[in-house]
């Protein structure tokens, strides 16, 4: 049976006034064939060319590239990142080996986006609908300049009629997300374009590729409170002087510093979140038992990620009719562990020399 969808996608011409791009993506579904063909569109805007691909699984998806090599694939369903890799092609960030792929579930690795609410913190769906629904191509993300480059693209999702059946607030969820070398940077934005305040939780809930577990180190937490969700939310300080894991994790550090910093031993390699506008961050790992129940997850894949997300967990964002919340997230790679001696995870959180 024939498919096929439009994206009416809202672009502004260099001379004139909004004028609006209507995107053609289609697709055929035969027996045994993928749901979508292969296919690539393309955006025809001075200001924004963006191509969009589909891969076998049918999901249209902009691959991102950068003059030193690296890439990044972003799904429009969820706005989700799936991919980002250096130089040297090596993954980044984790993917399920059982992930779905299929639309209605979220997608279990890369760095999904939770709006409007964090986990089961509410009345809706865990992690809120966003991961969950088809984004669209911003060619207006005003305030911001246009992202004029293969590096960058801009995601937007609207409120839907849907939506407001369980969440009457009318919004627009922008995300930025732009590739440099070493560095994946994502801006999400929330306006409120309804006419009353709304409160809302947020996360981009990173999944990161690391080589074992066991030998990871988090730092940047230590001496923190947080919400431990193994303990029903209670409140508890951080002790250790870095967060390692034998166990499940799934705590909410509360008003952590800007940076943290991801010391993957047995790679050599340290990863670094920079937050801002993000001021909790979630650690979550589910190891074996909790692996073994989600049914995207494969029963070993737990040793191989970790989550680390930006997040506004503890005090929700309110937002006014029409201002705008802005957040911001850049993760770096630094491509060798303070083991080696050559890096002290001091100068990379704190800049000391
Ligand atoms: O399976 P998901 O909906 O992606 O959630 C994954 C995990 O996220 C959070 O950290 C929750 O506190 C956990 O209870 C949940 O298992």
């Amino acid at each position: 049976m024939a498919f096929e969808f439009w994206f009416l996608v809202l672009a502004r011409s260099h001379e004139t006034d909004l004028s609006y791009h209507r995107i053609k993506l289609e697709g055929g579904r035969e027996k045994g064939k993928p749901f979508f063909r292969s296919f690539t569109g393309r955006l025809r805007s001075k200001q924004m060319p963006v191509t969009i691909f589909h891969g076998a699984d049918g999901l249209p998806r902009i691959i991102l590239t950068e003059p030193c090599g690296s890439t990044a694939e972003v799904l429009l369903y969820g706005g989700q990142v799936v991919s980002w890799k250096n130089e040297r092609r090596e993954e980044l960030l984790f993917m399920s080996s059982k992930a779905n792929w299929k639309p209605t579930k979220a997608i279990r690795g890369g760095i999904p986006v939770c709006f409007p609410q964090f986990t089961n913190f509410g009345s809706l769906e865990q992690h809120g609908f966003a991961r969950n629904r088809l984004w669209s191509l911003d060619s207006c993300p005003s305030p911001l300049p246009p992202a004029n480059s293969p590096s960058s693209v801009d995601l937007i999702l609207k409120s839907t009629e849907v939506d407001l059946k369980t969440w009457p607030r009318s919004f627009e969820l922008r995300l930025r997300i732009s590739l440099s070398a070493g560095k994946l940077t994502l801006i999400p934005r929330v306006r409120n374009t309804d006419n009353k305040t709304f409160p809302f939780t947020f996360a981009l809930r990173n999944y990161l590729s690391v080589s074992d577990i066991s030998e990871v180190r988090v730092e940047g937490l230590e001496t923190l409170d947080y919400f431990d969700n193994l303990m029903q939310g209670e409140r508890f300080t951080e002790q250790a002087d870095a967060i390692t894991f034998d166990g499940e994790v799934d705590r909410v550090y509360l008003g952590t510093p800007i940076k943290i910093a991801i010391i993957d031993h047995e790679k050599k390699r340290t990863l670094v979140l920079r937050k801002e506008g993000l001021p909790d961050a979630v650690v979550w790992n589910p190891w074996d038992k909790k692996a073994k129940a989600l049914p995207d997850f494969g029963d070993e894949d737990y040793k191989t990620m970790l989550c680390v997300d930006s997040a506004v967990v503890e005090n929700p964002v309110m937002l006014k009719p029409s201002e705008e919340w802005k957040g911001r997230q850049e993760l770096s790679i630094v491509s060798s562990s303070y083991c080696s001696g050559q890096l002290d995870p001091r100068k990379v959180l704190y800049g000391i020399n």
